[in-house]
């Protein structure tokens, strides 16, 4: 857990570390950083899934039966804030590859720096599930507050918050408005620029991600 923000917990490991070094170079292609925003998902994903429950099933290895843990992937629902969740979301799906997905999309009013959504496709029935949302950047915090929002309504079993970059005025946002839901991140930087971006962080993630710019 950070300790400034009890709601956070850094996933402070030297391959994640090194990982987001790269990624957040000015050089760095937008073939590599795809590849490394999706690796670096799997290894947040690694703790943000922890306390997942598993169930025993009876299975038969080649020496004997026994009673084995498994995940039960389809209580698990991966929901990705467009268009730069998407990234976190395909690596985690690597890892947990019958999980139920969800897209909200979002993007963020350049005066007002307030979420404007414009597509939303959740599975329904979330009362029993574990709902993760993914997206690398946690900047004013409006958008994660939006989408956690939305998602709230429809009751989920647990709600967490995966990203890959925060900054304090973010973290304390979502804190106020949702401190029940734990946030997960590669790093928390230093603040946010005029404009609303994290300084020194990585610039724009979609754009990045996707070669819009
Ligand atoms: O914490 P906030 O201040 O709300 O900023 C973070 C949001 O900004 C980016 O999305 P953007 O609006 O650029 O949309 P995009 O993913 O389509 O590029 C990012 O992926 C977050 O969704
Ligand atoms: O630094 C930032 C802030 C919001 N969105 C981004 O993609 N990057
Ligand atoms: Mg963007």
């Amino acid at each position: 857990m950070s300790q400034d923000f009890p709601n956070c917990t850094v996933v402070d490991h030297p391959l994640v570390k090194h990982k987001l070094t790269l990624m957040r170079r000015v050089e760095t292609s937008t073939a590599s950083f795809r590849a490394l925003l999706q690796e670096i998902s799997q290894l947040l994903a690694y703790e943000a899934m922890r306390d997942l429950k598993l169930r025993d099933e009876t299975i038969q290895t080649p020496l004997a039966t026994m009673e084995a843990p498994v995940l039960d992937g389809k209580k698990l629902v991966l929901v990705a804030i467009l268009r730069a969740g998407q990234g976190i979301l395909d690596g985690m799906l690597q890892l947990v590859p019958s999980a139920r997905i969800g897209h909200i999309g979002m993007y963020r009013d350049p005066e007002t720096l307030m979420a404007v959504e414009y597509y939303y496709k959740v599975p329904g029935q979330l009362t029993d599930r574990d709902v993760i949302v993914c997206d690398p950047m946690l900047a004013t915090g409006n958008s994660a507050i939006a989408a956690l929002s939305r998602i709230k309504n429809s009751k989920p079993g647990s709600l967490r918050f995966v990203c890959l970059l925060a900054c304090p005025e973010g973290l304390a946002n979502l804190r106020e408005h949702h401190p029940d839901v734990h946030v997960y991140t590669a790093a928390i930087d230093e603040r946010l620029n005029e404009h609303g971006y994290i300084l020194p962080g990585l610039g724009d993630a979609g754009d990045r991600l996707f070669g819009t710019k």
